[in-house]
């Protein structure tokens, strides 16, 4: 059995516990392992609080109520070691990294940038000599069994059809770091798009080369790469709905649930890769204990995607999303929620202009009008700025191969199948995006559902208010147009004929089918 028998006992290292998967990746541990002897997380101090605080305070979050529930003192299998990734030697101190090299068991490399906006050297810092002097720090581990690295499905995204292998990376690495360790900022900045090449941001291409990376020393460790797609809020653990960030398209849906967004491009049809988090935490824990047992001789990918098994498209998601926040709307909403995407660039641009820039002039001018600072044109330009970097993921599609996937299943017994789920198959998308929807309005937004009739009533008063400003811009358009000039009153006269001829020939046809 994967969870009693392997993590038990077990010394476990975790980079990137503080983020979204980390955080989940701890409460699974701790929650269905809960034999495991401790989880060592590397964590920097930030925003002023210390290393220990921000772990406290990771604990007091409600994403491990149930581990709580199961155990009070779980958080003593917790031990934070102060690190830095960006620094040499990932700022560890020596004793420090003595007992890691002792006792560590299995690495689960989660660290990362994710922004897609990173400037070339810091993404290259991070999610690439990270990840080597982690590898470093492995290979001194006598004990090591597995080095789980998460990288992202999109690595290869210049490619439509992505098998479960190491592609050649767009650069040597080593190179790469050598030739930009002497250049200066600007001087990366300029050439940063001509590296990149036919990816679409520095993200992608950092963990591309840092899947080459983790692939030069599979020789020395058993090591296993987890490609998730666009991981979303968690499907049922530890319970659904969980989010913490704004993140690939949670930000989306509550702009979207704000009535802020109204129109982005993306394609209706196209498949919309999300997988669920704790989908992918499942696979990542049994993925750690078949490399460890297993051994296989090189390093084994796992695409964790959804679209190959059990496609659902942005069409569906835009439905399902908009549905749900008009049912369940968010307080303070800026507009009644109305958001439609579109492929074509002319269309979206058009809405941009109505939907976007229009009310959020009028809104200012009325902030302006009204002693207060104008803020909505910013909001805009953030959102504008946020959409056009995720456009890229949402107008095209990818088709994954995912049999190391299926072969992992097929290993694991019937109750860890049950226990460490990743059986895409038994996903009911409406639900899960329902559940996704409403977990941003708990988790991140941090409202109260019995708030909800508060929120609905909110919206009527804004669609009284546009029905007031349709019908003041309908009479302005009477005064202007139509009362002055002779041509316009002919056109009103005759769409109004026309009406009124429509109408009597239903009416007289409705008399006589009585
Ligand atoms: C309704 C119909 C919808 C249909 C759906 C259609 C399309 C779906 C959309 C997207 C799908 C594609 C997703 C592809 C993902 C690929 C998968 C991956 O491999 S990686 C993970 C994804 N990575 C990201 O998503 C990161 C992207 N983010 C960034 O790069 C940056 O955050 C940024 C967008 C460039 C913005 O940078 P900026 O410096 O301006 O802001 P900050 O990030 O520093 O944030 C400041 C502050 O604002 C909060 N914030 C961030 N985003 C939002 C938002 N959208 N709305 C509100 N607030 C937001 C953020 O939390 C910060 O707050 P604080 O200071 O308190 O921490
Ligand atoms: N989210 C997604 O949609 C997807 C994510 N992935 C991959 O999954 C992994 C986890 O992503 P996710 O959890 O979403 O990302 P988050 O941004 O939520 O978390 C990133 C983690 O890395 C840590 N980190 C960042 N910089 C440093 C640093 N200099 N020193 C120490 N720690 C640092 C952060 O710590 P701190 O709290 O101190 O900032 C945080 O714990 C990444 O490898 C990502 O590429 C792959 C596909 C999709």
């Amino acid at each position: 059995l994967l969870s009693p028998r392997y993590y038990s006992g077990k010394n476990v290292l975790i980079t990137g516990a503080t983020g979204f998967m980390g955080k989940v990746l701890v409460e699974k541990l701790l929650r269905s392992c809960p034999n495991v002897r401790s989880l060592y997380v590397l964590v920097r101090p930030k925003a002023g609080q210390s290393m220990q605080e921000r772990v406290k305070d990771m604990m007091k979050c409600k994403l491990f109520d149930r581990v709580r529930e199961d155990d009070p003192d779980f958080y003593q299998k917790i031990v934070p070691i102060s690190s830095e990734l960006t620094q040499p030697g990932l700022a560890i101190s020596p004793q420090d990294a003595q007992k890691l090299a002792s006792c560590i068991n299995v690495v689960f490399h989660c660290a990362a940038t994710i922004r897609f906006d990173e400037p070339l050297k810091h993404a290259l810092q991070l999610n690439v000599i990270a990840t080597q002097q982690l590898l470093t720090l492995a290979l001194q581990m006598p004990n090591l069994e597995a080095f789980i690295h998460v990288s992202t499905a999109y690595a290869n995204c210049n490619r439509r059809q992505i098998d479960e292998v190491i592609y050649p990376p767009p650069v040597e690495p080593k190179k790469l770091i050598d030739s930009l360790e002497w250049m200066d900022d600007s001087i990366v900045r300029d050439i940063t798009p001509r590296l990149i090449g036919d990816r679409p941001n520095t993200y992608t291409y950092t963990k591309a080369l840092a899947e080459c990376v983790v692939q030069q020393a599979s020789s020395k460790i058993n090591i296993g790469i987890i490609r998730p797609s666009i991981v979303g809020a968690s499907w049922q653990e530890p319970f659904p709905g969980w989010i913490d960030n704004f993140n690939g398209p949670s930000g989306v849906f509550i702009a979207a649930g704000k009535g802020i967004l109204r129109t982005m491009r993306a394609n209706n049809d196209a498949v919309a890769d999300l997988i669920p988090v704790d989908v992918v935490i499942n696979l990542t824990l049994a993925a750690g204990w078949y490399t460890a047992v297993q051994k296989p001789k090189t390093a084994l990918v796992y695409n964790c995607t959804t679209g190959g098994i059990n496609p659902f498209h942005w069409g569906e998601i835009e439905h399902h999303v908009m549905s749900t926040f008009k049912r369940n709307p968010l307080e303070q909403a800026f507009r009644r929620p109305n958001a439609n995407i579109t492929s074509n660039y002319l269309i979206n641009q058009y809405w941009i202009l109505v939907s976007h820039k229009f009310p959020a002039l009028i809104y200012d001018l009325f902030l302006r009008l009204s002693g207060q600072k104008p803020q909505m044109m910013r909001i805009f330009n953030r959102l504008h700025k946020a959409i056009g970097l995720l456009e890229y993921f949402s107008s095209q599609e990818w088709e994954w191969n995912s049999e190391n996937v299926t072969m992992l299943m097929g290993q694991l017994s019937p109750e860890d199948r049950k226990n460490f789920n990743f059986d895409v198959r038994q996903l009911n998308w409406p639900e899960y995006i329902e559940n996704y929807c409403i977990g941003t309005k708990k988790y991140v937004l941090n409202e109260d559902m019995s708030d909800i009739p508060a929120a609905r009533q909110h919206l009527r008063k804004l669609r009284n208010i546009r029905y007031t400003f349709n019908t003041v811009l309908l009479v302005f358009i009477w005064r202007v147009f139509i009362a002055r000039s002779q041509m316009a009153r002919n056109i009103w006269y005759f769409v109004v004929s026309l009406c009124f001829k429509f109408l009597s020939y239903f009416r007289a046809s409705s008399t006589l089918t009585n």
